[in-house]
């Protein structure tokens, strides 16, 4: 499919109109295995990102999933048989995910953790995100947390037919975290399934746009990435500056 410009390639910069927000807070929901991850890659490509530096990246991505909380030893062994629940809103360290994406939002350097599913634990190092004029959350439940929901410019819901899930996730979970088929099934109906209806799916009311299919929806995503760049394109008052200055004080 053609598209219209590449946003950072030789289009000017994303640092958009004065009344729009820097940087833009897109939260995108969905259940597990819908396609949120990939959505997001398609987004962040069809702007002209996937391949810059991340020091330099305009537009960036972060997982919900990082911040998963800490789990108390009792916690732990459940994890490992299958019986924790991952899909509730208390498996998160809410307050460190909405004080960095408030840090964020105030165009701050900041700290995101990376969780490792294998052994169900935060790692050591985390990874540093600059500022950058797109920022996109993506998550199963990041419409539920009120205060977070609140802080999004856009709200995306990837709407996948749940056989798909299953079937992906099964697939995912083998080859990339660790898992069995025995303890994937057994967890999904009993935890993931459930958590899903309770806590995932009422959230679909705030997005403002569904993206039925996830990311074989190609035009849903070319109608977002069009809607992005139109927010973004500067005003013939901004070019000016784009030329002589940078706004946002990172190497490039
Ligand atoms: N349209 C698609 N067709 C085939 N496989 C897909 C498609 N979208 C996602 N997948 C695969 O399904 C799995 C889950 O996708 P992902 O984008 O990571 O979903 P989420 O972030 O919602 O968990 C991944 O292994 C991914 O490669
Ligand atoms: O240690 C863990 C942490 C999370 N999960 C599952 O991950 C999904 C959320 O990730 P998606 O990429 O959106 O699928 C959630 O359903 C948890 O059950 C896990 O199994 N183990």
């Amino acid at each position: 499919m053609a598209h219209s410009h590449q946003v950072g390639r030789e289009s000017p910069r994303l640092n958009g109109l004065e009344n729009v927000p820097r940087p833009f807070l897109i939260g995108v929901a969905g259940g597990t295995a819908s396609g949120k991850t990939s959505v997001c890659a398609k987004i962040m490509e069809q702007l002209g990102q996937a391949a810059v530096e991340s020091r330099s990246r305009q537009v960036c991505i972060i997982s919900q999933d990082a911040f998963y909380r800490n789990l108390n030893p009792e916690e732990h062994q459940r994890a490992i048989r299958g019986n924790f629940n991952f899909d509730h809103p208390d498996a998160f360290d809410t307050n460190l995910m909405y004080k960095t994406m408030q840090d964020i939002a105030a165009n701050k350097t900041v700290e995101i953790p990376t969780y490792d599913y294998v052994t169900h634990k935060r790692e050591d190092t985390g990874q540093v995100l600059y500022p950058a004029d797109v920022v996109l959350l993506e998550g199963i439940l990041v419409f539920y947390f009120p205060e977070l929901r609140d802080m999004f410019h856009m709200k995306l819901f990837v709407d996948t037919d749940p056989d798909t899930r299953l079937s992906r996730r099964v697939l995912r979970d083998i080859k990339e975290r660790g898992r069995d088929l025995e303890k994937i099934l057994h967890q999904y109906t009993s935890l993931v399934k459930p958590a899903f209806e309770e806590f995932c799916l009422p959230t679909k009311k705030y997005a403002d746009v569904i993206i039925p299919r996830g990311a074989d929806n190609t035009v849903a995503i070319d109608l977002i990435v069009q809607h992005i760049q139109e927010l973004m394109r500067p005003n013939r008052q901004n070019r000016r500056r784009y030329n002589s200055e940078s706004l946002v004080g990172r190497p490039h």
